[in-house]
């Protein structure tokens, strides 16, 4: 009998996007034994000791580097991730599965709709696309910084009197709080970060264990639009933390994708939309970016990159 070890972050959310990941296959493989385990991150703990230590060790992200010393380290078989938290480099040894079918890509607003939200409201969010996308289409709204996991930013939409939080839609759903969203954000004016709502799922290329267990846990057309939009993002040299969204929509064979580039204060937005076989996500993904970079997305990046 053969065991899997299911590693994710601590969070509710992490734990809820397992158990998602392994319901079908426990169904599909009632012989093995599946088990999660927790992997602290310095993310989850304290965010500058987090980001210093990223910065000592090279880039990665601080909520995915002691993950992947686990998967190295043969502690756990699989990763589980939130795909956009992943950084689109990836760590040698390595691989990403093709993704399960994702949830909502949407990002929502809980508190108020947007119209709803009066002259000068208080917004809670510090991701700087959603600050910049927020702004461009009203810019008087005034974002305020919110951190922590989704209960704790949920919450702050109380103790903190803002009128309203912005948060992945996929994330509230999978914490069984969706009646808590007061408006699904336009996916035209709001593309999402890339990889949104889809989960990054990690192995050491050398298991076969694993690669075999979790061959078919993946959807071919998620991973289309994923990868779509992850291209773009690295044509884009961009992280978790830049101001891009990135939306990808297969159609039959056909996949489209949305990407758009708006400066932290809305001022200025680059988009572009550009269709191709869905047999070829990564070369749209760098059309899209090609395109992007041609009408000045690279100055709007410039700024918000920390200086080298
Ligand atoms: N960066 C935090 C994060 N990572 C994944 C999710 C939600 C699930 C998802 O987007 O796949 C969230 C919260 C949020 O952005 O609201």
């Amino acid at each position: 009998m053969s065991t899997l070890v299911v590693g994710s972050r601590a969070s509710h959310l992490a734990k809820a996007q397992v158990r998602e990941f392994l319901a079908p296959l426990r169904e599909r493989f009632p012989d093995v034994t599946f088990r999660q385990r927790v992997i602290t991150e310095a993310g989850d703990q304290d965010r500058r000791s987090a980001l210093k230590e990223v910065s000592e060790r090279g880039g990665g992200s601080a909520f995915s580097v002691n993950q992947v010393d686990a998967l190295v380290s043969g502690e756990v078989d699989v990763i589980v991730h939130s795909l956009k938290d992943l950084p689109t480099a990836n760590p040698p040894g390595l691989i990403l599965l093709p993704p399960p079918t994702r949830a909502d890509v949407h990002d929502a607003l809980c508190g108020s709709t947007l119209a709803g939200l009066p002259h000068g409201g208080r917004i809670g969010t510090s991701a700087s696309r959603r600050i910049a996308q927020l702004l461009h289409v009203r810019p008087d709204l005034v974002p305020v910084e919110i951190r922590g996991n989704v209960p704790t930013r949920l919450g702050k939409l109380r103790t903190q009197r803002l009128d309203a939080v912005v948060l992945a839609a996929a994330g509230i759903k999978r914490l069984g709080r969706g009646e808590e969203i007061s408006e699904i954000l336009p996916i035209e004016l709001f593309p999402p970060s890339p990889g949104q709502g889809a989960l990054g799922i990690q192995i050491r290329e050398d298991n076969e264990l694993a690669r075999e267990i979790l061959a078919g846990s993946g959807d071919p057309v998620t991973d289309a639009e994923v990868r779509a939009e992850r291209a773009m993002l690295a044509e884009l040299h961009g992280g978790c933390s830049v101001p891009v969204g990135a939306f990808g929509k297969a159609d039959g064979d056909v996949l489209t994708l949305h990407g758009q580039v708006t400066s932290v204060d809305g001022r200025r937005q680059v988009e572009a939309r550009l269709s191709g076989p869905l047999c070829e996500p990564e070369k749209l993904g760098v059309q899209v970016a090609g395109l992007l970079l041609d009408q000045g997305a690279e100055g709007i990046l410039a700024e918000v990159r920390p200086a080298a």
